[in-house]
């Protein structure tokens, strides 16, 4: 292989010492001699410390053995490994944890030992970490996935991907069009539990033997599925963002795309670079180049790192939480080749949201089902609290905006049946007396103590990331915030108009129905290529939504036969891309209505016509300007803003 010009080792140490949290109190007293020979009282200060760091680290924790509060003589001596190894395993065993040596380092006077200390969890248990899998079509996620959790390599020709694809159409094409799922467990000595006779109906057995999840949030690379794909980041909720990169292809068509939407959306980014098998050594350097000046740009400020040997791995792992790090791996789905130490990576990946399970019980929807002999089931993501088997909690909104009580008839987690889910978890609740043409993703169950209220109005202070010309009132886009995804209208703005850079306070309307949404959530609101992001700020609570003009109600075989017509590739979306069709007639009957447009106000929607709907007429057309959509795919990298002013601004403006 190539030989690179890596930012690696200097640049990964003298940022690890830059941003490295200093803890005095746990240097203190795990410092070298403590671990040593402790006496009774700080044993029990250790264990104490240790206690509440795993609770901190929702299970696990990275210590070191030997670093000494000021540096001045760090390391571990021969004569005191032993004994102060001694020592952690005893503290581990005595919470019921594993401890696991990851790697050692010279220093001035001896070693220093890193250990993962990880608690033994009951079958029934497991630590969870989401992590959204982007990048451009082919570039080889499905593919990665299929590798990863089923353990046997690809021939090339997409064989692993089909233990993936959930439908027929998928199969078929070997394109992603909807969100998909897959886990890769490790127990607590950090080896990895699936096994290629797991199929993957196996969940189970897999969560039974696991300490630790991945959930893998596979999504679509194709430019047609981006909205599917933004679904994914936001009402997914992951935790991190693993975007893939052909090493043949470059950073090409929706890759930029994805990376700026990580970026607004604050998701620490790692890369891959797979097909290394294939690529030649020039092509592959120059990819890499290009891939590191847009991840260093003062756009996306990152420090990007090839990760390629064990060492690198822990570094990169224990100091990612920063978001600053990018660390990059470059693998081969076929050869195999690095899937250790990414496998490694994952392993050791521990996420920095906070979520407070002390308060009242809040759970987004992100899907509904209906399951011969359970009835109505939802699945989504425990944003605070704990949520019980039989708890009564509120459903909503309603399209009146009212929220029900129901009761949780059964709990699973990764298909395994659970009594409990707390936050940050991901679960499946069978409702009782619940229909599921009741339910829509984007609603809520929440704890009746937190008196859910509804809204079709909120303000927002957003970014506008990019938009061919300007943004004024009445405009109309897609809202997407947690598992909400509603066109919303702008109803008006502390500026008068908006062109791309610009930040404004601006005050939304939902266009179909009422939503549940909170302060200081995360927004992006999207339609074809203008693209903003910012904070919901204000929550506008209303009782009566009758000024807002409910659409008419329509079959369902109607709103499904305009989408064909109109778009004349929906047999290609899954289900819940569906409503693209009805959203967009409705917004055209919208537009059509409005009659008194501002000068601004016409050109945007001309412009927002032309972009979004211009599958209106059946050409099969998205991007506007009469693009065909292949070649707006290949325009992407010039039409879109370069993730490095997209970042810049989101991450100066919004995101520190
Ligand atoms: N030689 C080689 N081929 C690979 C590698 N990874 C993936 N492929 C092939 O690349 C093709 C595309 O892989 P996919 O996994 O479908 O790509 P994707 O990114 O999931 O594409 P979408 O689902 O459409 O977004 C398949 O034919 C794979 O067999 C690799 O490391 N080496």
């Amino acid at each position: 292989m190539a030989e690179q010009k890596e930012p690696s080792k200097e640049s990964l140490s003298s940022f690890v010492e830059k941003t490295s949290p200093k803890c005095a109190e746990y240097d203190k007293i795990l410092g070298r001699n403590v671990l040593v020979a402790p006496t009774e009282e700080q044993y029990e200060l250790l264990a104490k410390r240790l206690k509440q760091q795993l609770g901190e680290g929702r299970g696990e924790v990275i210590l070191e053995l030997g670093a000494s509060e000021d540096g001045s003589e760090n390391g571990l001596l021969d004569d005191e490994l032993g004994p102060a190894e001694a020592t952690l395993h005893s503290l581990a065993r005595s919470l019921s944890c594993s401890c696991v040596r990851l790697r050692e380092r010279k220093e001035t006077r001896g070693v220093v030992v890193q250990y993962l200390i990880r608690k033994v969890l009951d079958q029934s248990d497991f630590l969870e970490i989401r992590v959204a899998v982007v990048g451009n079509v082919d570039a080889g996620k499905s593919t990665l996935l299929g590798v990863l959790t089923h353990g046997e390599l690809d021939t090339g020709r997409g064989t692993a991907r089909q233990k993936l694809f959930r439908h027929k159409h998928e199969m078929e094409s070997g394109r992603t069009s909807s969100v998909g799922n897959d886990i890769l467990g490790f127990d607590s000595e950090g080896n990895v539990v699936n096994k290629p006779e797991h199929g993957s109906l196996d969940w189970v057995k897999i969560c039974e033997k696991s300490s630790k999840v991945i959930t893998f949030i596979d999504l679509a690379g194709h430019e047609r599925y981006l909205k599917t794909t933004v679904f994914g980041m936001t009402g997914h909720a992951p935790d991190f963002g693993m975007l893939m990169v052909g090493a043949n292809a470059g950073i090409i068509g929706m890759t930029k795309e994805h990376l700026g939407l990580a970026l607004a959306l604050s998701v620490p980014v790692f890369v891959v670079v797979t097909k290394i098998d294939m690529c030649p050594a020039k092509v592959l350097q120059d990819n890499l180049k290009m891939l590191v000046k847009i991840l260093k740009s003062p756009g996306c400020r990152k420090v990007p790192v090839m990760v390629k040997s064990s060492d690198d791995v822990v570094l990169s792992a224990t100091n990612f939480v920063s978001e600053r790090l990018c660390p990059i791996f470059q693998v081969s789905n076929v050869t195999g080749e690095n899937l250790g130490i990414l496998k490694t990576f994952l392993n050791l990946l521990t996420t920095k949201m906070e979520y407070h399970e002390n308060e009242p019980a809040e759970f987004q929807i992100d899907d509904t089902y209906s399951v011969p002999g359970v009835g109505t089931v939802v699945s989504g993501t425990t944003l605070k609290g704990v949520i019980k088997l039989n708890d009564t909690l509120m459903l909503g909104p309603d399209p009146l905006g009212h929220f029900i009580p129901i009761s949780v008839k059964s709990i699973h987690r990764k298909r395994m049946a659970v009594k409990e889910v707390r936050a940050g978890q991901t679960a499946s609740f069978a409702l009782k007396k619940v229909k599921r043409s009741q339910l829509r993703k984007g609603m809520v169950m929440v704890s009746p103590a937190l008196n859910p209220q509804s809204c079709w109005e909120f303000e927002g202070e957003i970014l506008v990331l990019h938009h061919p010309t300007t943004i004024s009132s009445r405009y109309q886009a897609m809202v997407h915030c947690g598992s909400i995804r509603q066109t919303a209208s702008i109803i008006k703005m502390s500026k008068d108009c908006l062109r791309t850079g610009d930040k404004a306070l601006i005050h939304f309307r939902f266009i179909k129905h009422p939503e549940y949404m909170t302060s200081g959530q995360r927004m992006v609101f999207r339609e074809g290529r203008t693209k903003a992001v910012g904070n919901v700020v204000r929550i506008i609570t209303q009782t009566s939504p009758v000024h807002q003009g409910t659409r008419p109600k329509q079959t369902k075989q109607q709103r499904f036969g305009q989408g064909q017509q109109k778009n004349g590739r929906r047999e290609n979306e899954a289900n819940d891309n569906a409503m693209d069709g009805e959203e967009k007639e409705y917004y055209l009957s919208e537009i059509a209505a409005s009659k008194t447009d501002t000068l601004e106000g016409g050109s945007d929607k001309r412009d927002s016509q032309s972009q979004g709907l211009g599958c209106k007429k059946g050409r099969g057309r998205r991007g506007g300007r009469g693009k065909p959509l292949n070649k707006n795919l290949s325009a992407d990298n010039s039409a879109m803003s370069s993730p490095a002013q997209v970042a810049n601004r989101s991450t100066s403006n919004f995101a520190q």
